[in-house]
């Protein structure tokens, strides 16, 4: 039998960054999508009881006390109960949101998508979208984990710009983006959105879209622990040399490369060379040609905490000496 798989959208962001308020706000919108949605929470009132009434929508709360070590077993079961449901006819959706709590990772909700065969034929990790508040994020940034939202998303949304000045809400979207240059970043009011800003977002996809998508950031100084390293080459590189350097730095600093994308030049090689990654886990691929008179350029953009900079520019460079 064969299926098309189900888009996931992760909802992360810190505490009260208005991830409710948008879930809220997309189940009730009307687009005709049948949306299941998993929970993540430690609230005593479960969603369901909150907003959803007569809305076609399965709720699964996930009642684990600590995320980091029982989200995977927890999700995985959720993930197979929500499949077993549907090719019953128990229960009908085509997409499924996961809200994570305010204090979670994403990444091991992004992993468990790719643990096993039978999830990853089922479903597809379409994005990680990341609320912000923008009244509180001075403080919340201060935490890692606020940090790592921001760096593993696809779309960063800024909620409660009504509650700051222009000023500090554009001191803001420059931090942001210096965090994560990849991801863009729009104003969501009291959980309003575009839909198109939130679903096929395909953050997982092999594509070769990165240089054109990167946001050019403010000039200033870095000062958070999470930052976007990109670097560019002209010179096509030789694949076993580039291969060495790729396993070296997931072997040395693979957990902490939140979410990484390439685009590769390779020498000898007509077609271009596209990849991704969270943390250990990537998949690379061959893509279209590069046009006659295209501008050969390999661009690599890792999203990472606390990397040591210098060295990986210095590692990549050598590949082209
Ligand atoms: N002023 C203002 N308040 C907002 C906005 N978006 C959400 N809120 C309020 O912020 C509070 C927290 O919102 P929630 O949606 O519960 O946030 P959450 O991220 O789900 O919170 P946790 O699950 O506790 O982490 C609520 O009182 C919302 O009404 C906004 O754009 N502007």
């Amino acid at each position: 039998m064969s299926f098309s798989p189900i888009p996931v959208t992760v909802l992360s962001g810190f505490l009260g960054a208005g991830k409710t308020t948008l879930l809220r706000y997309v189940l009730k919108a009307e687009h005709g999508l049948k949306i299941a949605v998993i929970e993540n929470e430690f609230s005593e009132v479960p969603i369901d009881s909150q907003l959803l009434g007569s809305e076609p929508v399965q709720v699964m709360t996930l009642a684990n006390g600590c995320v980091c070590c029982s989200i995977h077993v927890e999700l995985e079961k959720a993930l197979f109960l929500l499949l077993e449901k549907l090719d019953s006819g128990e229960l009908a959706f085509d997409r499924l949101v996961i809200e994570c709590t305010g204090l979670a990772d994403p990444a091991p909700v992004a992993q468990t998508f790719f643990a096993t065969e039978e999830l990853c034929e089922r479903y597809v990790l379409d994005g990680i979208i990341t609320l912000v508040d923008a009244a509180n994020a001075e403080r919340h940034l201060q935490e890692t984990i606020a940090q790592a939202q921001v760096g593993f998303a696809d779309r960063i949304l800024l909620s409660k710009t009504d509650l700051v000045d222009e000023t500090s809400r554009e001191a803001l979207i420059a931090r942001l983006q210096r965090i994560n240059r990849r991801a863009p970043i729009r104003v969501v009011e009291h959980g309003r959105i575009d839909l198109g800003e939130l679903l096929d977002v395909r953050g997982f996809n092999l594509n070769a879209d990165i240089a054109p998508s990167l946001r050019p950031v403010a000039p200033g100084k870095n000062s958070d622990r999470i930052s976007t390293l990109v670097l560019t080459s002209d010179t096509p590189l030789d694949l076993d040399r580039l291969s060495g350097f790729m396993e070296e730095l997931l072997e040395e600093h693979g957990n902490s490369l939140l979410r990484y994308k390439g685009v590769l030049s390779i020498a000898g090689e007509d077609r271009r060379m596209v990849f991704q990654g969270v943390l250990r886990l990537y998949g690379f691929d061959w893509d279209s040609g590069w046009g006659a008179d295209e501008k050969r350029e390999s661009v690599i953009v890792f999203i990472g905490d606390n990397l040591p900079e210098e060295a990986i520019r210095q590692g990549f460079a050598a590949l082209s000496a």
